[in-house]
């Protein structure tokens, strides 16, 4: 018998490690949906979409429980007296909240989760979780840019886009309160760097809960 192994045969070394929460926000049409469903789709089931509650009629598209958990105004404010949401806010007349219960499990137990919500969702999880979020902001490579992404996407009218790049520069003015800042200029560079960003912020030690029995057991 000797003491060296084989590495195909040694069995994988993974360490308890808490869960975190992802949150990405940008001004509107610079990408976040685009870069959500990418790490989503690479992540698989490590990195889950936190599904919000809302008061806010269901669309044609929408599925109940994948899109939103649909629901009226005082089932809403009834979980809101209970403690229910890490956050809600009123958007446009409707109530959208995000359910604490599945979030506080699924963190204990090792799993991600993301968010995409605006700069004032980022602010109220980031209190409510501390130092379970991780926050990232992505930018447009220039206001042409953003102008045309906005009308390429083909989904709003002329008066909506203008709207929406109205509003673009208020909410780009938010980027210095994000842990991280991604120009997403070619799409796959921005993508590599967001999943870096998830990589080193899952190695970090104070998310590794394994560590303090692994290195008890090291150094007997
Ligand atoms: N604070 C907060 N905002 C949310 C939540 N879920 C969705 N929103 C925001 O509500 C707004 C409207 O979302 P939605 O009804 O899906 O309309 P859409 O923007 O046309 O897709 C968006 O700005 C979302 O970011 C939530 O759980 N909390
Ligand atoms: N790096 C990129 N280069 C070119 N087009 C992009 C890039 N990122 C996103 N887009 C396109 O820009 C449009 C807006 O992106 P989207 O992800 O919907 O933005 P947001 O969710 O921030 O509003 C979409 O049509 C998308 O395909």
């Amino acid at each position: 018998m000797t003491d060296s192994f084989v590495p195909a045969e040694r069995a994988r070394l993974a360490l308890p490690r808490r869960g975190l929460m992802l949150i990405m926000s940008s001004p509107s049409g610079a990408g976040k949906t685009t870069i959500s469903r990418k790490l989503l789709e690479a992540e698989g089931a490590s990195l889950a979409m936190s599904v919000s509650v809302t008061t806010r009629p269901i669309r044609p598209t929408e599925v109940d429980g994948r899109d939103y958990h649909f629901t009226d105004v005082p089932a809403f404010r009834r979980m809101v007296d209970e403690g229910a949401f890490l956050e809600w806010a009123e958007v446009f007349g409707n109530l959208y909240g995000t359910p604490r219960a599945q979030v506080s499990a699924g963190l204990a137990a090792g799993q991600d989760y993301l968010f995409d919500v605006d700069w004032q969702g980022a602010q109220q999880l980031a209190q409510a979780a501390g130092s379970d979020v991780v926050t990232v902001f992505l930018l447009p490579p220039s206001v042409a840019e953003l102008e045309s992404r906005l009308r390429g996407r083909g989904t709003d009218s002329e008066e909506v886009v203008r709207g929406r790049m109205d509003r673009a520069r208020a909410e780009m003015s938010h980027w210095s309160e994000y842990d991280y800042v991604v120009v997403n200029d070619v799409i796959e560079d921005c993508f590599a760097k967001v999943q870096t960003i998830l990589a080193a912020e899952r190695l970090k030690r104070t998310r590794q809960t394994g560590l303090v029995d692994f290195t008890r057991g090291l150094m007997a």
